[in-house]
């Protein structure tokens, strides 16, 4: 018969559930900078300890995650993450577990710590083999343990590794993986080749720090729910990037004494021919978002002249638009815009106080040196842009042929691109970037493939130039609109209990009922 006892896990601070809301932002830390907090961390403590601890944070959470597991299979590679996966396997064997390791690396070339835990479980008896296959015996497959490769994956797994790997992917079981899924590139959340394989976890345990590529990138898709567990080393070094968090206190609230003159104009430009909706959706986005008047003058023609459905919209054909100041203004432009938009963005870039550019508007400047040069000049002279490109449209204005390119390592593009336009940029996709000029990125933790549906982008840019005049910042506004606008999408999922496409008018209903 098979044990089937939960066991007891060894003494260990139980991982973190790393979630989006409640409290500050995560700090992130990408490879280089977890391998010179391992360093520092390991100057302050008896030699292996941190391996130690990191194999029995595993394996108490192994138990928690699946307590009546009766097989467990740890894959464990040729370096110190597969060392915290025999540590692992050893105390679970400890705890009646019929655990089986698999370990694909020379063992006499294993890392120091790595040996050590070698050589511990040996000690304990875990069975130990070199096979890339997981046990035949069906039983075994309760939960698997991916310790393949970690922080010094450097490549796409090839031989017995890339065996492990899709062992792995077809698991019946839970995987969890260790510190992250093998074959993800922890800076990038990418595999490190196209056609590359990555584990699928169920539940990934980051340790020491929490990586980048965890959040952006393919990275939701391969990590599953991600625990943190420092180790107790409380280390503190400057992020690579922040994983926003919403907490209470950022959010101002409004004054008793405050009225409508106190929370912003807004002006959208967009809805050419055929495209009107998105200037609605944008325009009731920024009404909800509690924008104090909003305007809204659309491309086509004839224009617009009342939404019924939201008669709060102001409409204004292009006379009434030229002859506004555009100063105090909060401007969204594109929506919808198509090529007409064009001729709005010179007036828009040079005079707009506050301006969210979006789609059509992005493209016409990414095709424009010299509305170019007029959102550079913007941004020397402080005033103040938001750009929400999805990645093709990133790759047009940094000049990149590919949205690939800008996928490979959406970081970097991100803060490319806040540097070189000296604006706020919110690089849409599965975890948002947001960027701005010299300061640390930030990615966002909300929202889900639900959002994949026409008019969404429009609601997000409304919303965010309906939050942004109401006593925050440029870049205040990109994080918590995008925050807001993930977590709606991630309220819907919940009720509906799938990721259908979410239509971006059911969209502003949810966010009218944010914060939820
Ligand atoms: N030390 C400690 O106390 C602590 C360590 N910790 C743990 O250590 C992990 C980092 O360990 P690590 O630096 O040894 O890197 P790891 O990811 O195991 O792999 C490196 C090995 O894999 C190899 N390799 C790479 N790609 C490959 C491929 N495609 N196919 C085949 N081989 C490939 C690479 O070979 P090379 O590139 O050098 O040829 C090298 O041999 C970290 O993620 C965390 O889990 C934490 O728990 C804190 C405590
Ligand atoms: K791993």
């Amino acid at each position: 018969m098979d044990d089937c006892s939960a066991g007891t896990a060894p003494a260990s601070r139980a991982p973190l559930r790393v979630a989006a809301h409640g409290r500050p932002p995560w700090p992130l830390h990408g490879a280089a900078l977890s391998r010179l907090i391992e360093q520092h961390a390991q100057q302050g403590l008896p030699t292996h300890t941190l391996m130690q601890r990191a194999g029995a944070s595993v394996a108490r959470f192994a138990l928690a995650i699946a307590p009546h597991a009766r097989g467990i299979w740890v894959a464990c590679g040729p370096g110190n993450n597969g060392g915290d996966g025999l540590e692992a396997a050893m105390h679970l064997h400890r705890a009646g577990k019929r655990v089986q390791v698999g370990l694909l690396g020379d063992p006499t070339r294993l890392p120091p710590d790595a040996a050590a835990s070698l050589r511990r479980a040996q000690a304990a008896g875990v069975p130990i083999t070199d096979s890339a296959s997981p046990p035949t015996v069906p039983s075994c497959h309760d939960l698997a343990i991916d310790a393949l490769l970690g922080v010094g994956g450097a490549r796409a797994p090839q031989g017995a590794l890339a065996a492990a790997v899709m062992h792995l992917r077809h698991w019946p079981g839970t995987v969890l993986c260790v510190d992250l899924p093998s074959g993800l590139h922890p800076d990038t959340g990418q595999a490190f080749e196209e056609s590359g394989d990555v584990v699928r976890g169920h539940h990934t345990v980051s340790l020491l720090t929490l990586k980048p590529g965890l959040f952006t990138g393919s990275g939701r898709d391969h990590a599953g729910q991600v625990w943190f567990d420092d180790l107790q080393t409380g280390l503190r070094e400057p992020p690579t990037a922040w994983l926003f968090s919403k907490s209470a206190s950022i959010e101002p609230g409004r004054r008793h004494s405050q009225h409508k003159g106190s929370f912003g104009d807004v002006l959208v430009l967009g809805g050419a021919a055929g495209m009107t909706g998105a200037a609605l959706l944008a325009g009731r986005a920024a009404l909800v978002a509690g924008a104090g008047r909003v305007f809204v003058h659309t491309l086509g023609d004839p224009a617009w002249p009342v939404d019924t459905m939201t008669p709060e919209l102001m409409f204004r054909d292009a006379a009434a638009v030229e002859a506004m100041n555009w100063a105090p203004l909060t401007l969204v432009c594109g929506c919808g815009g198509g090529t007409v938009v064009r001729a709005m963005l010179p007036r828009a870039l040079s005079h707009a106080g506050r301006l969210v550019l979006d789609a059509d508007a992005l493209n016409a400047i990414a095709a424009d040196p010299m509305l170019q040069s007029l959102l550079e000049g913007r941004g020397r002279r402080g005033a103040a842009t938001i750009l929400t490109p999805h990645p093709l449209e990133a790759a047009r204005l940094l000049g990149v042929e590919e949205a690939a390119t800008v996928q490979s390592d959406r970081l970097r593009a991100a803060r490319q691109l806040a540097d070189r336009y000296r604006s706020v940029v919110v690089l849409k996709g599965s975890g948002s970037v947001v960027a701005a000029p010299d300061t640390v990125p930030s990615i966002n933790f909300t929202g889900n493939a639900a959002l994949a549906s026409a008019g969404t982008g429009d609601v997000l840019a409304g919303w965010m130039a309906g939050l942004w005049p109401q006593g925050r910042d440029a870049l205040l506004a990109a994080q918590l609109a995008t925050h807001a606008h993930g977590a709606a999408a991630d309220r819907w999922v919940a009720s509906h209990g799938h990721q259908g496409p979410l239509p971006a008018s059911r969209l502003i209903e949810l966010l009218a009922g944010y914060p939820p």
